[in-house]
Parts: structure tokens; C-alpha cells; sequence
């Protein structure tokens, strides 16, 4: 399998260097040149499979000959070997036709373990026997950073360096990355809002000098390997509610784009999906653009739901390019655009071709009454985002089963959970001296001169 970026301009890569390369050198974002398929008959046999080897079955097509499929089973099941629960991402159903997929029993409670406890693994595999050694940069508003600094720390030949919007994030997703005191994991708490750190990070990308000077690559979604790892769960759930025979819709709480992207992917690779619902809180720029078309940045307002608190969503870049017929210099001309000017309409065949998506924005009441929903109806505490999501599903009708994804253990967000609910969610036993440990971290202005010098003191150049 190739890789081909959205900008058009960088080389197509296989699928060890993508993984390596994390963002392609035009500034693009690196998709399969095709959807690989799978017939019904293959999708029915996932029915009877471990996730670990839905997990095989699903990746093969992308990993191509990088990995044999021996390689690919080991490092799945030393991925979700570090699952609490058998069964990796089990399903709960909350009552007749509306469901969660529980995403959270990876090591850092959020569904970015299942891509990034993988991704971890394939970096290290990768890298055997070169003398490369990768400067990871990441921006997080909470989730991804913990997930990646888990993946990495004490790994050889890797050093990440993950940026935070200070005082953005919840206390236990802070101590969650601040508290990990190996010395290849460097905590930035930068001045700014989560764009802010994202937009630094692509600079640190497309900048000559520092991306000549360093080997860098990412964690965050931008990096393809973590879409294709969540792809998995999306065949995983469906098939245990009755796919292919029946449809599955999916509501997903949207920042990036990410996740609902890599449900996007299982339908073009044939799983049938009825609808994905991009739920978003009220940073609603996805919501615009797919209920009106537009695609125009606000201020980032905070809420309960830090990991959404986002306005450029990354991953919308690789759905634009996928229904404009991959045109990359059509898409770079209209990217340039809108980082030029914050906004930018749809064409009509990106409008009209999203029509697998529905969306919905819900506020903090519709999301307080969702937790109470799920607590007072079905026994569950639910996270603030995975609320979001319920909130939108429970609010669109529909005749074939709903599954919510639930991203986030509720004991990462006790406050505004307690809030909703009256109950406090307890640490789990992974992170329940987390208020003990130590934090270390450094606090730096949001811009790229002093978040490079920092990391160039610390980083290991190329050879
Ligand atoms: C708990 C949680 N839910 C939802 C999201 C949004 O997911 P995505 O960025 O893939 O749209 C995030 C952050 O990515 C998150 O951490
Ligand atoms: N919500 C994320 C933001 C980064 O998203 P990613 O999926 O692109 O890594 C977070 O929690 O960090």
C-alpha cells in the first residue's frame, strides 16, 4: 500500500515511512492512494474474532509487506494485552437502540491508548537497527499527550516532546503526562489554546531549518497509523450488533476530526454505516461545515470538555480531499486560503458528498442532562465528551442501533461529572496515587521561537 498526501506535491510513501514520517513535507496529510475493501462474507467472519484479530484482519491492507502478519499479531496483542478489559473496547447498551463502546481501558483511560499503545510499538519496531533517532512533537488538549508520553517513555532512540495549553486540561489529564519523569519525556505547557500548540507543531514540520535538523515525527492524528488503529473498533462494535446484515450508526464526539474519520474509513472500506453524527461542544466549527458548509474558525471558548476545546480540526483536511476526487493542488490552494483568512465555504461535491455524516452541537445543559440520562436510566457514569456525543445521538432518530462512543473514563473529569451527577468518580488503581507523584514540566510563551530553542537544547539532531 501507498501513501499519497493531501497537498498533492510530497512523495507517496509505504506505510513504514508514513508511520515515520507522521505530516508529508508539502504540509499535507498522508491517506492510503486507495480504500482497500472488504466483502460481506469477510465482514460476517469478523463476528467471531478476538479484537485482536478483528485488529490483523482490518490493518493488513494498510501495513502492506512492512509487517508480515505475524509481526502485526504480536505487536496487536502486546498493544491490547495492556487492556483492563478482555474484551479491549467492550459494548454497553443503555437501552433499546442506543449503545457505548467503552474506549477507555487502555493505561491512560481515553480511547487514544488503543491507537497509540500500537503505535508505540511499531516506532520501536521500525527503527530496530537504524541509527535514526525520532524527535516526536505533539500538541494535546488532554488525551493524546498522556497516551503518547505512556507509548514512549523509556523508549530507545525516541525522545517527545508534547506540548499542553497551560491551565487547559484537567488536573488528572496534567498529572497524567507531568508526572511521568523519564528523561526522554519533555512536558511544555505553553501560553495559548490547544490551536495554538497544534499550529506550532505543523510549523515545526514545515519549517526547513528544524525539520532538517531534527527527525521529527508525531503522535497526534495527523499521523495516519493512528487513524488506522481506530478503524478497528468500528467493525468490532457493528459486527457484534448484526453488520453487515444490519447497519450501525455511530455518534461521535468530534474534535479533530479524527475519530469520525476513522469511521469514515470502515465505510469506505464496506462496513455498512448507516450515519456518523459529528457531536461537537461549542466550539462548533465541524458542525458548521457539515450542516452549512462552512468551515470558518471562532475564538476556542473553555468548557468541561477540554479534549474538544478545538477550532481547526486536522483530519477534516483528509475528508475535503477525499470528496473533492483528491485533486492535492485543488485542496492546497483552498487550504491556503483558509489559514490565510480563518474561513472557507465547501464546494458543493465536499457539501453534498459529506452526506454520511450528520452533526450537532450541544451545550453544557444538554450535556449535564445526557450524564443524568445515562446515570439515572441506565446505571452509567459517563465522561463530559462521551456526553456530548449521547446528547446528539439521543436527539436524532433513528431505526438501526446507535453506538456512542464513550472516549474518556469518567474519573479523568471528576469534577464536572460530580457536578452533573452527584457522584464522584474514584481513581482507578493504575492512577491512584497520581495526586502524590511528582510533576515535572516547563511553562514557555506560545510561540515557535521559543518552543524550537527549547526543544533544539534537548533534541538529538540527524547524523
Ligand atoms: C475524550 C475525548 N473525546 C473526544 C475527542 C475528540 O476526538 P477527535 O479529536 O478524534 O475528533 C478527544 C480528543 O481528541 C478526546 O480526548
Ligand atoms: N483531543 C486531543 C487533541 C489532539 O487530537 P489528536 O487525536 O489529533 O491527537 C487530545 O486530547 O489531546
Amino acid at each position: 500500500m501507498r501513501y499519497v498526501s493531501t497537498r498533492g506535491a510530497a512523495p507517496a510513501l509505504d506505510f513504514r515511512d508514513v508511520t515515520l514520517a507522521g505530516l508529508a513535507s508539502d504540509g499535507g496529510l498522508y491517506l492510503p492512494e486507495r480504500w482497500p475493501s472488504l466483502t460481506r462474507e469477510q465482514i460476517a467472519g469478523f463476528a467471531n474474532l478476538s479484537y485482536v484479530d478483528t485488529a490483523v484482519a482490518v490493518m493488513t491492507p494498510f501495513v502492506g509487506d512492512a509487517l508480515t502478519p505475524d509481526e502485526l499479531k504480536d505487536l496487536c496483542t502486546r498493544a491490547y494485552g495492556r487492556f483492563s478489559h478482555a474484551a479491549v473496547t467492550p459494548l454497553v447498551q443503555l437501552d433499546h437502540d442506543q449503545w457505548l463502546l467503552e474506549l477507555f481501558h487502555g493505561p491512560t483511560l481515553a480511547f487514544k491508548d488503543v491507537a497509540l499503545q500500537l503505535l508505540g510499538l511499531l516506532f520501536e519496531r521500525f527503527l530496530n537497527g537504524s541509527d535514526r533517532h525520532l524527535t516526536v512533537v505533539g500538541a494535546t488538549s488532554g488525551d493524546t499527550g498522556s497516551a503518547a508520553i505512556d507509548a514512549l517513555a523509556g523508549r530507545a532512540g525516541v525522545d517527545v516532546f508534547m506540548l499542553h495549553p497551560a491551565g487547559r486540561v484537567s488536573d488528572v489529564q496534567r498529572r497524567q503526562m507531568t508526572t511521568v519523569l523519564a528523561p526522554n519525556v519533555h512536558n511544555i505547557a505553553i501560553d495559548g489554546d490547544f490551536d495554538t500548540a497544534q499550529a506550532l507543531v505543523k510549523q515545526m514540520f514545515n519549517d526547513p531549518g528544524f525539520s532538517g535538523t531534527f527527525a521529527l515525527s508525531a503522535v497526534n492524528s495527523i499521523n495516519w497509523a493512528r487513524l488506522m488503529a481506530q478503524v478497528v473498533y468500528y467493525f468490532y462494535a457493528a459486527v457484534r450488533l448484526g453488520a453487515p446484515e444490519r447497519s450501525v450508526a455511530f455518534s461521535v464526539p468530534t474534535g479533530n476530526f479524527g475519530d469520525v474519520f476513522a469511521g469514515y474509513v470502515a465505510a469506505q472500506m464496506g462496513l455498512p454505516v448507516a450515519k456518523l453524527i459529528v457531536a461537537t461542544n461549542v466550539n462548533d466549527i465541524l458542525h458548521r461545515a457539515i450542516s452549512a458548509g462552512d468551515y470558518s474558525k471562532g475564538i476556542v471558548q473553555q468548557t468541561p470538555t477540554p479534549s474538544m476545546d478545538i477550532q481547526v480540526s486536522s483530519n477534516f483536511e483528509r475528508l475535503l480531499f477525499d470528496l473533492g476526487a483528491r485533486d492535492g493542488a485543488a485542496l492546497s490552494a483552498q487550504m491556503q486560503g483558509f489559514e490565510s483568512s480563518g474561513a472557507m465555504r465547501l464546494t458543493n461535491a465536499q457539501h453534498t458528498g459529506a452526506a454520511l455524516f450528520a452533526s450537532d452541537r450541544v451545550d453544557l445543559d444538554d450535556m449535564t442532562l445526557a450524564m443524568r440520562w445515562a446515570h439515572e436510566h441506565a446505571g452509567q457514569v459517563i465522561d463530559p465528551h462521551t456526553a456530548i456525543a449521547l446528547a446528539a445521538a439521543r436527539r436524532h432518530p433513528s431505526d438501526v442501533p446507535v453506538v456512542t462512543l464513550a472516549t474518556a473514563h469518567p474519573a479523568k473529569f471528576r469534577d464536572a461529572v460530580e457536578r452533573a451527577t452527584g457522584q464522584r468518580p474514584t481513581l482507578p488503581g493504575r492512577i491512584g496515587d497520581l495526586f502524590e507523584r511528582e510533576e515535572r514540566f516547563a511553562t514557555l510563551p506560545g510561540t515557535f521561537d521559543a518552543v524550537t530553542a527549547y526543544i533544539a537544547e534537548r533534541a538529538v539532531p540527524k547524523p
